[in-house]
Formats: structure tokens, C-alpha cells, sequence
């Protein structure tokens, strides 16, 4: 048990999927999951714990940004003695060859967060995901036939930025294809503690074209991003 979350070890698979809204931790869990059991309900932030193809995996909540993701992740590794943890959700394209619904990779993930340089004095701590997840995950989408680009993203510690706001500024032209809000310090704290990590997210609007996914295909695609994160979790 914790102050976010009442479940107890071994309530958790050793590997989970990490999307940041409660309520799509609920239709992931009733959705894909057979045997899903209920395993944290604490501020709502719900997790639960089911099977994939005959295997175990998890399911839990993160909370929007990188302060609630981390809180989430530290008690996930460190409590529950977690050892792969897979972000899914949606992100923004900062690159016109990215479309909406296609999948980003996170093969890391820059930042503006003070969460990530807490420790690193004047280094520039590069938080990347776990190779063998990502490589994974990239054969899967590859052999499923899904588009799909790894790459550098952003995650921002900032939704709605104040005027002036550059477009990120010179990081599209650095390779930079998408932002989030929570891959940097998921990445950082899986190296901190020596687990795997890995961000898929469906890229839901360009801020470049200003394309934008329609209510009803998001379901659909979030379907794609969340059977690949499970095929990977479970391999
Ligand atoms: N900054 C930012 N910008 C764009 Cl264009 C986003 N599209 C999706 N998200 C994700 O969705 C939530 C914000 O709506 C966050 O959890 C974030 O990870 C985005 N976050």
C-alpha cells in the first residue's frame, strides 16, 4: 500500500500499460483484458490487473504530466516491484509526415521539465526507452502493417503556453515529431531504477497542418496503439 494506491505486491503484473486518463485505464481493462480485477481505485486514479493472450498484465492510470505520472511509476517500481512499464495515450505531431492516427514511438524524450533535471547537475540527462521494447514494438507495427515513426518527442510540462509561444521553437528542426507530457520522466525514472520503459502514442492532432483525428475514428486507433503496447508487454 501507498498514499496513491491501495493495492498490495503481487496485486500488479510485472508489466503494465500506463495511459493517463482513469477512465481509459477502465476501457482498456473491460476491453481488452480477460479476468480483469479491479487493484487501485485510490483518487480514482484506477488500476487493474488482467490477462492478454493467456498472460498477466496490468493496467494503471498515470494522472496528466510528468509530477503525477511519476508519483505513480517511483510506487509501481519501487512498492510493487514492477519491471516494464509501457505508456500509451495521444500526443501533438510537430511533423507533417507524421498524419493523424499514426503511431509515435518514443525513442526518447526531450524535455522543459525540472522533473528530469532534478539530479543531473549540468548534464543533459537523454531519457530513451528500453531498445528491446522499442524494437519490439517497431517489428509488431511493421508485421501488423501500421504507420508508425520512432522518434525524438517532447514532453512538455506546459499545455496551453503563454503568448509568443514559438511552436516549440527549434526542436521540429531537430527531429523533434511529437509532444506529450509524460515520456521524459517515465524514461528517466526506468533508468533511475533499472526497469524498461517505452511511449506508443496515437497522434490525435498536428500542430503543423492543423489536422485533427474525428471522435469517432480516435477509438479505432487508440484500439491499434493499445494491441500493439500489449503484444509488447506480454512478449
Ligand atoms: N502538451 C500536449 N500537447 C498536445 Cl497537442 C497533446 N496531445 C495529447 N497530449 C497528451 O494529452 C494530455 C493533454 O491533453 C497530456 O497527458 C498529454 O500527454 C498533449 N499534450
Amino acid at each position: 500500500m501507498t498514499p496513491h494506491n491501495h493495492a498490495i505486491k503481487g496485486d500488479y503484473a510485472d508489466a503494465v500499460l500506463l495511459p493517463g486518463d482513469p477512465l481509459r485505464a477502465k476501457w482498456i481493462a473491460e476491453t481488452f483484458l480477460d479476468e480483469a480485477k479491479l487493484v487501485n481505485s485510490v483518487r480514482n486514479c484506477l488500476g487493474y490487473t488482467g490477462t492478454w493472450k493467456g498472460k498477466r498484465v496490468s493496467v494503471q492510470a498515470t494522472g496528466m504530466g510528468q509530477p503525477s505520472l511519476s508519483i505513480y511509476v517511483h510506487e509501481l517500481i519501487n512498492t510493487y516491484g514492477l519491471k516494464t512499464l509501457i505508456r500509451v495515450g495521444t500526443c501533438g505531431g510537430l511533423n507533417a509526415r507524421v498524419k493523424v492516427r499514426d503511431l509515435i514511438l518514443a525513442q526518447a524524450a526531450s524535455t522543459d521539465s525540472a522533473i528530469v533535471r532534478d539530479r543531473f547537475g549540468p548534464y543533459n540527462f537523454a531519457p530513451i526507452a528500453d531498445f528491446g521494447l522499442l524494437r519490439a514494438a517497431a517489428e509488431k507495427a511493421e508485421a501488423a502493417g501500421m504507420r508508425y515513426h520512432a522518434g525524438n518527442m517532447l514532453s512538455s510540462d506546459i499545455f496551453y503556453h503563454a503568448d509568443g509561444f514559438a511552436g516549440y521553437d527549434k526542436l521540429p528542426d531537430h527531429g523533434v515529431i511529437g509532444v506529450e507530457m509524460e515520456a521524459a520522466a517515465l524514461y528517466t525514472l526506468a533508468a533511475r531504477f533499472g526497469v524498461k520503459a517505452l511511449t506508443i502514442c496515437t497522434m490525435t492532432d498536428c500542430l503543423i497542418t492543423h489536422e485533427e483525428i474525428d471522435a469517432n475514428e480516435r477509438q479505432t486507433s487508440l484500439k491499434e496503439m493499445v494491441t500493439l503496447a500489449l503484444d509488447v508487454a506480454v512478449e
